[in-house]
């Protein structure tokens, strides 16, 4: 049952969380919390992603606090690091923050930054942990994604190079150009009307699937099931409350071989809660209770309270409109 708006409203939060590292071009993540029977829900799209997109990030905090998660098959979770697009001084203190993780992710292809800079970064990670991946997040061309992915993978593997390229048809054409490098599908899936089209397409060796995006822990697990690829599950950028959402799916999922995108705590400054620790590399998959104290410090200016209360009641009207949870 989708709840009334008046009930989400009622254990509402909005937070401004500061970022230790620019990432995704944000230093501040903004996030509206809320609470409801079985818990707490995140319900944080990106400010730029439409309503049609973002009510999906709604019915996922709807099931996080009215219907709680999944049965649980292991209890911890194995996670990688994530490193932001810094020069390559940064990266020893970046990584430091992940104690135990054997898997890196690094951001490549940030605008305004070269293919010597992500050589440069993918190098100085390659010194300190063993498995390699990297996120263009869409950012080359065909031509120029077999171009870095040559250039990348001439000093050592790749576990895998996360959405090199923007669109289905691009991710096609470059696995049967460069099918020494397998690619895992990010946006194609979390941001597709039909999240399976990629991989149907033969555009993915891997999928990497994000709780709030795709709508839920359980709407996770369903494609999980249908996709036929390894999956990883990563996180949106969330709070405590939201990557407990994430580490419940992950610790939901049948088979689970990757480590999954679940760090990124690591990559805030602030947090509600006081931050799970990664201890030899994984994470505890439970559920967190945002501190008062910490909603207080961190709420966010009432400009901004009054944008994401106005936004929820759009999205809580899409999701009514579809019949989601009738
Ligand atoms: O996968 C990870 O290691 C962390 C999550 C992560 O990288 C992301 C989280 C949120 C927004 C995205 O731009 C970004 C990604 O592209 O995967
Ligand atoms: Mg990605």
């Amino acid at each position: 049952m989708l709840p009334e708006l008046e009930d989400l409203r009622a254990g509402v939060h909005v937070v401004s969380l500061p970022m230790r590292v620019r990432f995704r071009g944000i230093d501040r993540r903004e996030v509206l919390l809320l609470r409801g029977p079985a818990g707490w829900g995140e319900f944080a799209p990106f400010p730029e992603y439409g309503d049609d997109e973002a009510k999906w990030w709604l019915a996922s905090a709807i099931e996080s606090a009215w219907t709680g998660p999944p049965a649980a098959v292991r209890s911890t979770v194995q996670v990688n690091a994530t490193v932001p697009a810094v020069e390559p001084a940064r990266v020893p203190e970046i990584l430091a923050r992940f104690p135990g993780v054997t898997t890196a992710k690094v951001k490549v292809a940030e605008p305004g930054q070269s293919l010597d800079d992500d050589v440069a970064r993918v190098r100085a990670v390659r010194e300190l942990v063993p498995h390699v991946r990297v996120d263009a997040n869409g950012g080359w061309t065909v031509d120029r994604a077999v171009q870095s992915l040559s250039a990348l993978t001439s000093e050592g593997e790749l576990q895998y190079a996360e959405q090199p390229c923007a669109t289905v048809d691009e991710l096609v054409e470059l696995r049967r150009r460069l099918p020494m490098v397998r690619i895992a599908a990010d946006e194609s899936i979390r941001r597709a009307d039909d999240p399976l089209r990629v991989v149907r397409a033969g555009g993915a060796d891997v999928a990497v699937v994000k709780v709030a995006p795709l709508g839920g822990m359980r709407r996770l697990l369903t494609l999980a099931g249908e996709l036929g690829v390894p999956v990883v599950v990563s996180s949106a950028l969330d709070s405590a409350v939201g990557m407990g959402a994430g580490l419940a799916a992950a610790a939901a999922l049948p088979n689970l071989e990757m480590a999954c995108g679940l760090g990124t705590g690591e990559l805030l400054a602030r947090d509600v809660a006081a931050p799970r620790r990664i201890v030899a590399g994984a994470l505890e998959a439970t559920a967190l209770e945002p501190e008062a104290s910490l909603l207080e410090e961190l709420s966010a200016e009432p400009v901004r309270r009054r944008w994401w209360l106005e936004r929820l009641e759009r999205c809580h009207a899409e999701l009514q409109a579809i019949g989601h949870g009738a």
